[in-house]
This record gives C-alpha cells, sequence and structure tokens, in this order.
C-alpha cells in the first residue's frame, strides 16, 4: 500500500511537469491516433480531465463531429460502480461535489453498454496493469470483466502520457486488465 502511495506520488509529479505546450500538443494527436476506435456509432466512454490529467476534450470534439455517442463518469451516491452519462445537449454539466470533478447530469449507463472505454490513469505497465487514483472506481465498474472472454466489450483503453508508463505495478486480485493504451505517441493493444 506504502508503495501505492510513493507511485502515485512520484508519477503525478512527473505528469505535473510536463510544460503546457507539451500537454496541449500531446492531446491534439489523440484523435488521429485512436481514429480507429472512435467512428460513427460508436459508444465512447471518456472522462472530463482533472488536474494534470492527459486532456480528452480533442478526442471527444472529434468522436461527436465523426458521429460517435460520448459518455462521461459520474460517482455513484453509494458504492464504487460508475455510471455513465451521454453528453447529448439535453443535460447539464454540474461539479460532483466529493471530488470538485465535472460531470454531466441525464439518463445514464453502466460500463457494461459500452463499446470503448476510456480510462485516466497515475500509472501503467507493460501487461496493461493500471494505478488509478485509488478509489477503486474503474476496477469496481469492471469488475464483470475480470474474466475475460475474447470480443467481450467495452475494449478498455487507458489514457496516459509517455511519462506515466512504469516497468511494473503492484497487482492487485481486483484489477482489471487494460486491453490497449493511448498516449502521445500512438496507440498499443495488450497481449
Ligand atoms: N478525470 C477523472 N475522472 C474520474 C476519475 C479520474 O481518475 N479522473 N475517476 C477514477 O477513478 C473517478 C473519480 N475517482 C477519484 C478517485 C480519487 C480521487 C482523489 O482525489 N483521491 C485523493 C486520494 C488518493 C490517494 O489516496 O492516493 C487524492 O488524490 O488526493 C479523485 C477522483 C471518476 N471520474
Ligand atoms: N471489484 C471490487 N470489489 C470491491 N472492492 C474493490 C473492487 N475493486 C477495487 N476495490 C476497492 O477499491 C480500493 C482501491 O483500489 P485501487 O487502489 O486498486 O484503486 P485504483 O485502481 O488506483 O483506482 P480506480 O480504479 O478508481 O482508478 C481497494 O482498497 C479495494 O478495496
Amino acid at each position: 500500500m506504502q508503495d501505492k502511495t510513493v507511485l502515485r506520488r512520484t508519477l503525478r509529479r512527473a505528469r505535473a511537469k510536463l510544460s503546457p505546450a507539451y500537454r496541449t500538443a500531446a492531446a491534439a494527436r489523440l484523435p488521429s491516433l485512436a481514429r480507429a476506435l472512435i467512428g460513427r456509432g460508436k459508444r465512447l466512454g471518456a472522462y472530463v480531465a482533472a488536474g494534470s490529467e492527459l486532456d480528452l476534450t480533442p478526442l471527444m470534439n472529434a468522436a461527436l463531429w465523426r458521429g460517435a455517442r460520448v459518455f462521461v463518469p459520474s460517482i455513484p451516491r453509494r458504492h464504487r460502480r460508475l455510471w455513465f452519462t451521454e453528453i447529448d445537449g439535453r443535460g447539464r454539466w454540474y461539479r460532483e461535489p466529493r471530488y470538485h470533478l465535472w460531470e454531466y447530469h441525464g439518463p445514464r449507463v453502466r460500463a457494461e453498454s459500452l463499446d470503448v472505454l476510456f480510462v485516466p490513469l497515475v500509472g501503467v505497465d507493460a501487461h496493461g496493469y493500471r494505478l488509478g487514483q485509488g478509489g477503486g472506481f474503474y476496477d469496481s465498474s469492471l469488475h464483470f470483466r475480470r474474466h475475460r472472454r475474447v470480443g467481450r466489450k467495452p475494449l478498455i483503453v487507458g489514457v496516459a502520457f509517455d511519462c506515466q508508463k512504469v516497468d511494473a505495478v503492484p497487482r492487485e486480485p481486483w484489477d482489471v486488465r487494460l486491453d490497449a493504451l493511448l498516449t502521445e505517441s500512438g496507440l498499443t493493444r495488450f497481449r
């Protein structure tokens, strides 16, 4: 547990050191790198970046422009399974009181009904293990994917800067592996 706290701090610091110009350029590259995943009719789970996280706004814009449907997470009142709300212009934005993240109010679905889920992370290793912010929200929301079957939705795609890659992330019994990783240098599949 101590490991994880130290690793989170180190990686958050590295991420926070990236210049504004670097972050903007990185975010702008994501739509073309993820092009194959964001086509018309796709149901995409994204996130509203906070702090030094990689900004998904350009990716969400490109996806909406191409006719995909974009959903953002909202933290449940109880337990840890996230809801996902479609940004459809009929709802409204608000700040979630606990973590001050932006969320969208409207009809919501679970991760199971998405085609692709872009997941924020603090650290990631070469096997697709992910270190999150410690809330356990994504692991709980994706628990149904623990016993992976090929072709089972959604495709779980971690999103991070290259500087968030590490040799090994501490593994927990409840960890759900990523299917792919999207960084400013490309989209890679884990096997
Ligand atoms: N942009 C974004 N939205 C997201 C997430 C995320 O990581 N990024 N989440 C992903 O789950 C969920 C929110 N989860 C969160 C979990 C913890 C903290 C947090 O601030 N934690 C404390 C203590 C963490 C620790 O003990 O290390 C902190 O950072 O000070 C914030 C959000 C849903 N929405
Ligand atoms: N499937 C699950 N069922 C019950 N508890 C869970 C589950 N997944 C995670 N948790 C709980 O969540 C807590 C945080 O887990 P962990 O440190 O792995 O989070 P994380 O992966 O960093 O966060 P997140 O998934 O929100 O990005 C753990 O203490 C664990 O008890």
